[in-house]
């Protein structure tokens, strides 16, 4: 497929007082694996449900696949795969069962076993009833409903949502895998790491507008946010390092020597002038995350979710 998968153009929606969306224009390219991320009420579910024509627009207009989300809507649902936020499952009924359910919804011949191997899903936990599938299996299930047909483009609201780290990681790879097969991927999160581990491109939502747009690694340089460098070192310092052009931040103790370098010739910069003066045992370095990126775009303290990143300074 060639052309955008998506373009949204102008689109805004209110709820009476409430701007959920505010003047949107967003396109995904086919092939591409997006990220759309925004802390909650950020207006992710609602671009979705504008895409999916499930409400409509006050302004603007959507096309997914060319055709336009609101007079395609027969055509184009039968050529995308749909993961809702609030995707229902029935408890009685097997995984096999709801699989075999969607093809027929969607008049497709696909073999049900195939798409359920392909989540992950074995043969067995096919012939179980869903409602007592795990989070990570029900996930699984709706993502194999959702391959159904053989769409061309995956929306995904919120899929990893409720899934501990492993079960969380394998969804990605699935992901990914159908990615490779050509399927174009647009996945809303507010969990960070998962879009940054997956995502092509990210755009980040925040009250209502579409605050940044760009590849992770971009949308760092733009934020200017360096990366921090670590020295390990075998003695303290005794003379001050001085200024070192693009390095800030420079803090030193008996063990280490730290400092933020905003573009990459900066670190071997800051770190020959650091071996004038002392014996360098080791070196780290630690790149900002996703999370000082969100941070900075939509004002949330993130450091609840920081695990192992060190922020680098600068970051508002
Ligand atoms: N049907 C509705 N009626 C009134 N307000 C709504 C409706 N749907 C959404 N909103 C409001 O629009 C805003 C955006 O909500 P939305 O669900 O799109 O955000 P979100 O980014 O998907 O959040 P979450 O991650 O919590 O799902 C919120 O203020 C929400 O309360």
């Amino acid at each position: 497929m060639t052309g955008p998968a998506i373009e949204i153009d102008g689109l805004s929606k209110r709820f009476g007082d409430v701007t959920a969306v505010d003047s949107v224009d967003l396109t995904v390219e086919s092939g591409e694996i997006f990220g759309f991320l925004g802390p909650n009420g950020a207006g992710k579910s609602t671009t979705i449900n504008l895409l999916l024509d499930f409400v409509r627009p006050t302004s603007g207009s959507a096309s997914m696949l060319g055709l336009d989300v609101s007079k395609d809507r027969e055509t184009l649902h039968s050529r995308i795969g749909v993961v809702p936020e609030n995707y229902g499952l029935y408890d009685r009924l097997s995984g096999r069962r709801h699989v075999e359910l969607a093809a027929k919804l969607k008049d497709a011949d696909d073999d049900p076993d195939e798409l359920l191997d392909r989540v992950g899903l074995s043969q067995e936990d096919a012939n179980r009833a869903a409602g007592d599938y795990s989070t990570g299996m029900s996930q699984r299930l709706a993502l194999a409903m959702a391959l159904v047909g053989a769409p061309d483009l995956l929306i995904l609201d919120e899929p990893t949502s409720g899934l501990d780290p492993n079960g969380a990681r394998e969804l990605r790879d699935i992901i990914r895998a159908e990615n490779d097969r050509g399927v174009t991927v647009f996945f809303s999160s507010h969990i960070l790491e998962q879009v940054e581990a997956v995502a092509d491109r990210v755009g980040i939502m925040n009250e209502g507008e579409l605050v940044a747009i760009d590849s992770i690694g971009r949308l760092r340089r733009q934020l200017d946010t360096g990366a921090q460098v670590i020295l390990d070192v075998d003695r303290k310092l005794e003379r001050n390092l001085g200024d070192i052009p693009n390095v800030r931040d420079i803090d030193v103790d008996d063990e280490t020597v730290r400092g933020t370098c905003v573009e990459p010739a900066a670190k071997l910069r800051f770190i020959d002038r650091v071996r004038e003066l002392t014996t360098v045992t080791d070196v780290r370095i630690e790149e900002s995350s996703l999370e000082d990126l969100f941070a900075s775009y939509t004002g949330e303290d993130t450091t609840d979710s920081q695990t192992e990143t060190v922020v680098p300074g600068g970051v508002a």
